[in-house]
């Protein structure tokens, strides 16, 4: 079960962490071999940055974390996902990146989150196994997806074993049955899953199904389980429906607008916070139209961020001159672009 602890002024015991003192600081799990804070918030899924030659680019990742967290306010990660290419990589490549993320990221992020699923159980307990040695927050994994589990208790038997590879880490499942085919409902996949995977600590959902969603929350509410939502576009919904947090592409470099949104939700200010999810929505709507994926993201990133992330990986394709083109109008008709120098004063309504 899960417990709040909290920490009085003149407590000497070993440290937690690096919160405030006197403040309700983790929750707790015994399971655990160590306390962990609740995931929560905005969780940047990470590009993985590349050279023009196609290797990794492991030099920028100390300035990609300092932007997140300087510049988007965002200092949770979710590495080696969908947007990080995460199956693209090697088993090696997955490794260094973790670690460099981990290292990069120590003291100046919250949490670390290491997506591990891959078609081979023994690599993704390989994964596993080296993000606790690494000292990460926590693992994500999704279904394996080319030879399938067609039923939860199958899925949930493969997710259990990896899982057991590192049984001191909080363990996510990722549902994105779009990318994976793997429909099998995440409501079904959370009833009981604490039995079996002692570590569950919640569930990244990208779908759109809000039924679904919707009763992952209703059914757990006594859980302190992480409901992370993973469809950007739509989060205010999610919100309303009991997300608890998000993981996702544009909080790269959409994070700072997406806290405004998540601050007057908090407000009970429904009406700005649309507003403010209806000006994301301008922006997504516009890309997804001219095609939009993570060769898309990795464009938009440089542009925002003006870090280069390199082009994707094959199969995926570089994006074109023309989306770039394109894209960086409406980021800055929207406003959404922070650097002054790329502003021209002829913006939508939606700073
Ligand atoms: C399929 C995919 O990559 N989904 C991302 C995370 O789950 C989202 O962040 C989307 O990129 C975003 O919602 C735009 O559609
Ligand atoms: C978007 C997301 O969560 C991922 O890239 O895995």
């Amino acid at each position: 079960m899960t417990t709040v602890i909290y920490r009085s002024e003149n407590e000497s015991t070993e440290k937690v962490n690096n919160s405030s003192r006197g403040a309700p600081l983790t929750f707790f799990s015994s399971s655990m071999a160590s306390p962990k804070k609740k995931l929560q918030g905005l969780v940047a899924a990470t590009i993985t940055p590349m050279t023009e030659h196609g290797e990794i680019n492991f030099s920028v990742i100390g300035q990609y974390v300092d932007y997140l967290v300087e510049e988007q306010g965002v200092k949770n990660i979710f590495v080696n996902g969908t947007t990080g290419e995460g199956l693209s990589l090697s088993v090696s490549e997955r490794r260094r990146v973790a670690e460099e993320w981990v290292t990069k990221g120590r003291n100046k992020l919250d949490q670390v989150v290491i997506h591990v699923g891959a078609l081979s159980l023994k690599e993704s307990q390989e994964l596993a196994r080296h993000a606790a040695e690494i000292g990460a927050d926590g693992i994500a994994v999704i279904a394996p997806f080319f030879l399938k589990p067609w039923n939860k208790d199958v899925l949930i038997n493969f997710l259990k074993e990896v899982a057991a590879a590192a049984p001191a880490l909080p363990f996510y499942y990722y549902h994105i049955p779009a990318l994976t085919g793997v429909k099998i409902r995440a409501e079904e996949l959370l009833d009981g899953i604490q039995d079996k995977i002692p570590t569950f600590q919640g569930l990244k959902f990208s779908d759109t199904d809000l039924l679904d969603f919707g009763q992952c929350v209703d059914q757990n509410r006594q859980r302190q389980f992480a409901f992370l939502f993973g469809v950007d576009e739509q989060l205010l919904s999610a919100l309303v429906m009991g997300a608890t947090g998000a993981v996702g592409s544009t909080y790269n470099y959409l994070g700072k607008k997406t806290s405004q949104m998540l601050e007057a939700f908090e407000q009970k200010d429904f009406s700005s916070a649309l507003n403010h999810q209806f000006c994301i929505q301008r922006f997504i709507n516009f890309v997804l139209k001219l095609g939009f994926g993570v060769s898309q993201t990795k464009a938009i990133m440089t542009l925002v961020s003006g870090i280069p992330m390199g082009p994707p990986r094959p199969p995926l394709q570089k994006a074109s001159g023309e989306f770039i083109d394109n894209a960086k109008a409406k980021l800055k008709s929207l406003d959404f672009l922070l650097s002054t120098d790329l502003k021209d004063g002829n913006f939508e309504s939606c700073s």
